[in-house]
């Protein structure tokens, strides 16, 4: 492909992109993947070249560009090689109309200021505009810091998270011998944070209400030792299906998963009543602090979808409330940085329940924040959450 019909590619695959966001279709990842099959003219250094060049656009449009062709426009405001490529040679983007205007330079959907909290002031909003770092768990279940960091010897620790490591962008974790033998998994070190915060040790009985494919699930098994009991529950069928080859490359045998019907799911949690140590809601959210590396989720995200986000929030936390056992623990968590999610949820929980208070958390990362503490890239380097660790007083 010359370097203007890659130019033009990349306007039509935004454009595919732009109206996937708008109607809910599939995420850019996929419409990539299947652009390119449908083209098999189009060699690797063509698919890397057009795939880069479309996520630097998505990437610095937090509103949802008018079409492709605005989006790239935009791009090539500030790279002026990429602007001379709309040349309106063969198969290549058209020239610049007089007058026509890229998509401007913006980091985040103009309604969702108001909603973020207030930490996160302009300087750090610019944060999401970055890449994400590549960080691994060491499996404690299998194996040692030391033994992992051998094979990726340009790994550095995170402070105050144990068996995190970070790795240089682009290291291929998934393709190690440390990954196939179940000794790292990859995983945010915000995300280990939040399985920190649950305290599990071996013998407990713990119930993780939105399980996934069961990151954090598998990070509470290595602290457990193998020992006690975990309840992987989850909506998604497609999710928690992962989780049973998870566990067994990571040695966890001690995860029973359990699907639950939506709106049914008290039926299905009844025989857990007043039984878990530990219950920990990875709630589903906005994401809005894991757009670093889904900067496309920016333009899904609606006012009336945060606040049916918000209303199932409350519901899942409500529905835990019954299966803690005296002395237990609930720990809520969401990778957004949204306060009706995150600070406002908590403290409307503790107004429906005023028998139950928040813990304080002791971690050095993040900040406290209402009745919880808030991680965010800016000031922690990791995705955003906030975490708050309840207790029935
Ligand atoms: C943030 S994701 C969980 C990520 C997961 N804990 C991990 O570490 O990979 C939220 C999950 O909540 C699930 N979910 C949504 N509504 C639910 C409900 N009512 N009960 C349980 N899980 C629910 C979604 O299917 C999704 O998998």
């Amino acid at each position: 492909m010359t370097p203007a019909a890659r130019v033009q590619a990349a306007i039509e695959l935004l454009d595919e992109i732009i109206a996937a966001a708008r109607d809910g279709g599939a995420a850019a990842d996929t419409l990539i993947v299947r652009y390119f099959k449908a083209r098999r003219y189009a060699g690797s250094k063509d698919r890397r070249f057009v795939t880069d060049l479309v996520y630097r656009a998505i990437r610095r449009s937090g509103e949802r560009p008018a079409s492709g062709r605005a989006a790239m426009l935009g791009l090539a405001d500030d790279d002026s090689a990429l602007d001379e490529l709309f040349d309106g040679s063969p198969y290549g983007a058209a020239p610049r109309g007089e007058g026509e205007e890229g998509t401007p330079l913006t980091v985040l959907p103009g309604w969702i200021r108001g909603h973020l909290a207030p930490l996160i002031d302009e300087g750090e909003q610019m944060a999401l505009l970055q890449r994400a770092p590549l960080d691994i768990r060491v499996n404690r279940l299998k194996a040692d810091p030391d033994a992992v960091r051998a094979e990726f010897p340009e790994a550095v620790a995170v402070d105050g998270v144990p068996y995190a490591l970070r790795l240089p962008d682009g290291t291929k974790v998934e393709q190690s011998a440390a990954y196939a033998a179940g000794f790292a998994e990859v995983q945010d070190a915000g995300s280990q944070v939040i399985a920190q915060i649950c305290q599990t040790r071996p013998g407990m009985t713990v119930i993780d209400l939105c399980a996934g494919a069961g990151g954090k699930t598998l990070a509470l098994a290595a602290a457990m030792g193998g020992e006690g009991r975990i309840v992987a529950a989850d909506t998604s069928r497609a999710r928690l299906s992962r989780l049973p080859d998870r566990a067994r490359r990571a040695g966890a045998g001690n995860i029973e998963t359990l699907l639950l019907d939506i709106r049914r799911e008290a039926e299905s949690l009844s025989p857990f009543s007043g039984q878990a140590d530990v219950v920990l809601i990875d709630a589903p959210c906005s994401g809005t602090g894991t757009w670093r590396r889904n900067p496309e989720a920016r333009w899904r995200l609606t006012p009336e979808r945060l606040d049916r986000l918000v209303a199932e929030q409350a519901r899942i936390l409500d529905l835990a409330v019954p299966l803690v056992k005296r002395g237990g623990r609930l720990v809520y968590a969401v990778c957004a940085l949204t306060d009706a999610e995150g600070r406002a949820q908590v403290d409307a929980f503790l107004a429906r329940h005023p028998d139950w208070q928040a813990e304080p958390i002791s971690t050095q990362i993040g900040r406290e924040w209402g009745q919880g503490r808030l991680l965010s890239p800016a000031h922690d380097g990791t995705d955003g959450f906030f975490i708050a660790a309840l207790v029935q007083g």
